[in-house]
């Protein structure tokens, strides 16, 4: 390619070849998109046993059969496939690479990418890597994509750039390591906490927003945001709490954090409970802070997207009968933060997902309100509605550390299976309705950065 910039208007001979090898949700998401932007010459591949079920009809798409085919032709390739086979899939394909391509992953962990991509590609092929930090069925625009020029001329990054340009991303740069701490900061212990709630209620086997517990306000995210990540591919989750080794250290303090919490709770010690979530808040949510507040809507905006309810003059009776909450979770997390001194707050402007926003954004509208804090700590010492689910959630806590730390991908593919399948007649309705709650978060969120005002307080 020469240093020009590329555009998808270009005639198709003048267009940049772009490969994709591994053909799941992201990789179909971006053929999809990069289509739809009028790239005409896109080289796509998954496994070659799927190679005949992987034919699409999609103008400019081109299936063929492994990734030596998109290798050897394309000016820039990105590798979609589990974080736990990159080392396998790039050994075999990488040393195919055209003299002069550009290759880059979308893997979520990026240590094992960079060590296969510093290992099997060609010292002629320069490397500057991606990551759409949001999942497949959120539209890329505005949402931050990084770019990760290692091994590449000012050149090649640029060609990366007008190449997914379309997407409408906001472009995040950052060095491979960089990278893998940030993400950690912002998805280890918030995919932790949700895969606990999952697995708490699957062992309670209970779908307790349908009972009237865990529904309106920041109750209707946890359901919501549970179901969309046991909806995702478990070996996503996987990836990146297993093979990034911040993770691991995150998740297990999770774990510990939720049990001293839990032991507090237990003995009635309610000034050492206090003592400790207040200074934990303080940490990481500053007094005055950067002046910005949660991106979080309104708790009755937030009751608009209860799972289950009939009627919202039904569903706003529920929520007024709910118990309060000790919202063990959530103060977990934030005293797991303070605890590894990590302040993921000062991410949320670069590098984050839609989920992250969310959850930071729940912890911060509980955290920043001194009546919501004191009532989650009255109901931790004198509440026992919830203790049955606190003490599941702490076993299931417990459960998935012990699992990330074991380092095995087959015990947490069968954990997350497990509990998927309890929650799979949900799925659908969570999608649909989980897809609007984000949507209006997200939206409103973007309203008001574009406005100036930053994030809110109402
Ligand atoms: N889903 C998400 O929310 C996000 C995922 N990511 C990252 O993107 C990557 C892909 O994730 P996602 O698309 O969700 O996962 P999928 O499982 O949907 O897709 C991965 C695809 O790659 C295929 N594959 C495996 N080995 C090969 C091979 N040798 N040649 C060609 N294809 C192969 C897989 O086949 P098979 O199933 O048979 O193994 C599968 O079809 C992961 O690293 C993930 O961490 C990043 C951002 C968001
Ligand atoms: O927003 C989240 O945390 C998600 O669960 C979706 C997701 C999963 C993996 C990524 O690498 C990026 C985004």
């Amino acid at each position: 390619m020469s240093g020009a910039h590329v555009c998808p208007t270009a005639p198709p001979e003048e267009q940049p070849c772009i490969g994709l090898i591994g053909m799941g949700e992201m990789g179909g998401m971006y053929a999809r998109r990069l289509s739809e932007a009028g790239w005409k010459r896109i080289l796509v591949c998954d496994r070659p046993a799927r190679f005949e079920a992987s034919v699409m009809s999609v103008p400019g798409v081109t299936v063929v059969q492994d990734g030596h085919y998109v290798s050897r032709a394309a000016d820039f390739i990105v590798y979609s496939v589990e974080a736990e086979f990159i080392d396998a899939v790039v050994a075999q394909y990488g040393p195919s690479t055209k003299v002069g391509a550009v290759v880059g992953g979308q893997t979520s962990v990026k240590a094992p990418e960079q060590k296969a991509f510093e290992k099997y590609l060609p010292s002629d092929v320069e490397i500057v890597s991606c990551h759409s930090l949001h999942g497949p069925s959120v539209s890329p625009e505005g949402q931050p994509l990084v770019l990760i020029q290692h091994r590449a001329s000012d050149r090649s990054l640029r060609l990366v750039e007008d190449i997914l340009r379309p997407f409408g991303s906001r472009y995040v740069y950052m060095a491979y390591e960089e990278h893998d701490v940030v993400t950690a900061n912002t998805q280890a212990v918030t995919h932790a906490a949700f895969l606990s709630m999952g697995t708490a209620w699957h062992a309670s086997l209970s779908y307790p927003w349908e009972q009237g517990l865990y529904v309106g306000g920041i109750e209707t995210v946890k359901v919501n945001i549970m179901l969309r990540i046991y909806a995702n591919k478990w070996h996503v989750y996987a990836g990146l709490a297993i093979l990034n080794p911040s993770a691991r250290i995150q998740i297990d303090q999770y774990s510990q954090s939720c049990t001293e919490i839990f032991k507090l709770m237990l003995e009635g010690k309610k000034d050492a409970l206090k003592e400790r979530l207040f200074r934990a808040r303080d940490k990481v949510f500053p007094a005055g802070g950067n002046g910005k507040c949660p991106i979080l809507l309104s708790e009755s905006i937030l009751d608009q997207f209860t799972l289950g309810s009939k009627s919202t003059s039904q569903s706003s009776a529920i929520i007024k009968s709910a118990p309060p909450n000790s919202h063990l979770s959530i103060l977990a997390m934030v005293d797991s933060w303070a605890s590894l001194n990590i302040l993921p707050l000062g991410h949320l402007a670069l590098a984050a997902t839609p989920i992250f926003r969310m959850w930071i954004g729940v912890a911060e509208a509980l955290c920043r309100s001194e009546e919501k804090l004191n009532r989650a700590i009255d109901a931790a010492i004198s509440d026992t509605a919830h203790r049955s689910d606190d003490l599941e959630f702490v076993v299931a806590a417990r459960g998935w550390s012990q699992c990330v730390s074991f380092g095995s991908f087959k015990l947490y593919e069968e954990r997350f299976k497990h509990t998927a399948e309890f929650f799979k007649g949900r799925f659908l309705e969570a999608t649909v309705v989980g897809g609007k709650m984000i949507k209006t978060i997200l939206d409103d969120a973007a309203l008001r950065e574009k406005e100036g005002q930053s994030i809110i307080t109402r």
